[in-house]
């Protein structure tokens, strides 16, 4: 990049997961926020969209074209729901902007899984089996040569992270994985749905998606590439009352006598340099991880199980604040800039 701020674009503005983005880049020393965008055409004001950042930054929300996004940015990240983004991703890496997708769009490898899991045809197939999977603790190695970053999904992410140590290290049989998770409300978006009403969420706790969920193809996808092996999930979320986080409650064969101690060894020594991962004595929780980029972990073995926790806040190491890991190793900055919670 030739500046020493690189300017950024945030398509799909409006919603949650572009709040925390904005957030986060308003203190970033790297990043210039230059354009936002909605489909609206009344450009709002951005202190109208998020009340939250008045005063902050003043750029309206304009309804723009792929080409006039590359023309203002070097740096776009999406924010937009599946099948928008692969919509824009073809034009603005033609006009040769670099791209973060938090969207699933790129994620899978495969375009027919895409669009079994979808339920839509892939209209980019060619990109999928290239493109770089963005969880830096897993794939910084290739992330920063890439033009078009797939962000991982909220509870994939809690997954991938709590499971990948074990199976690298052949510690956990690679089948019969359960994941049993639980996220806030705001892991649904802000484009109001039933589901999601206060009145549905709050006081209630319940599953969804039992065994269907899209995000069971993409953390086995990610963890088949870890264990060298294909690996089998059964993948349960569920909808608590608490805006934001995420706790995964993992349960997996043991394919050793390893003990909890040797286990939390283990992973302690897979996340020596991952600056945003902690490996916890005690049990994780969500609050402790709220508005953070952590994802705090723990492992026991019980009864014959090994039981892996994670907790993560799904707004932040779940979408925006690992988009910003990925824009600061393809800008090649340390990938703690921005995070004082982690010394950046
Ligand atoms: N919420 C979370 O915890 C996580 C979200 N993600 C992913 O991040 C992305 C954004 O999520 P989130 O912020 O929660 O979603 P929201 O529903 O809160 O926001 C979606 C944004 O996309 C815009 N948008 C909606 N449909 C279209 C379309 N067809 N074309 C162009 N723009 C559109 C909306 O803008 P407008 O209506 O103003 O045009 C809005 O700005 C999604 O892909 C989501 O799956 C990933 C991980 C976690
Ligand atoms: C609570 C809730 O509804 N969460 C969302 C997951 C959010 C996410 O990560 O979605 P993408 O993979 O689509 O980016 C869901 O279950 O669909």
């Amino acid at each position: 990049m030739s500046n020493d701020r690189t300017t950024v674009a945030v398509h799909g503005a409006t919603g949650y997961a572009a709040r925390e983005l904005l957030t986060i880049l308003l203190r970033h020393p790297g990043a210039e926020i230059v354009a936002l965008t909605t489909r609206r055409d009344d450009a709002p004001h951005v202190a109208d969209v998020h009340p939250a950042l008045r005063g902050r930054l003043d750029l309206r929300c304009e309804n723009l074209s792929p080409a006039e996004l590359a023309e203002r940015a070097e740096v776009v990240f999406l924010c937009t729901p599946h099948g928008a983004s692969m919509a824009v991703v073809p034009e603005l890496l033609a006009a040769g902007a670099k791209v973060i997708d938090l969207s699933a769009d790129y994620r899978l490898n495969d375009p027919a899984v895409y669009a079994e899991w979808y339920k839509l045809e892939h209209t980019d197939a060619a990109r999928l089996p290239d493109t770089v999977y963005g969880l830096p603790e897993l794939f910084r190695d290739v992330i920063p040569a890439a033009s078009l970053v797939a962000n991982p999904g909220c509870y994939t992410s809690a997954s991938i992270l709590a499971l990948a140590p074990l199976l690298a290290g052949g510690w956990i049989e690679p089948s019969g994985i359960i994941v049993d998770a639980k996220s806030g409300a705001s892991g649904a978006g802000r484009n109001p749905k039933l589901g999601t009403l206060f009145s549905e969420v709050n006081e209630s706790l319940a599953a969804y998606a039992v065994g269907d969920h899209r995000h069971q193809p993409e953390i086995e996808q990610a963890l088949a590439g870890v264990a060298g092996a294909a690996v089998d999930v059964l993948f349960t979320p569920h909808l608590v009352p608490m805006d934001r986080g995420i706790l995964a409650t993992i349960y997996a064969t043991p394919a050793n006598l390893a003990g909890t101690e040797r286990l939390l060894d283990v992973m302690r020594a897979f996340y020596a340099d991952s600056p945003f991962v902690r490996v916890l004595d005690g049990l994780p929780g969500t609050k402790a991880t709220t508005g953070t980029n952590f994802c705090d972990l723990t492992v026991r073995t019980a009864k014959g199980r090994v039981v892996v926790l994670a907790a993560l806040d799904n707004l932040v190491k779940g979408a925006a604040g690992v988009a910003v890991q990925n824009f600061n190793l393809i800008t090649g900055r340390p990938e703690t800039t921005g995070f004082p919670e982690a010394g950046g």
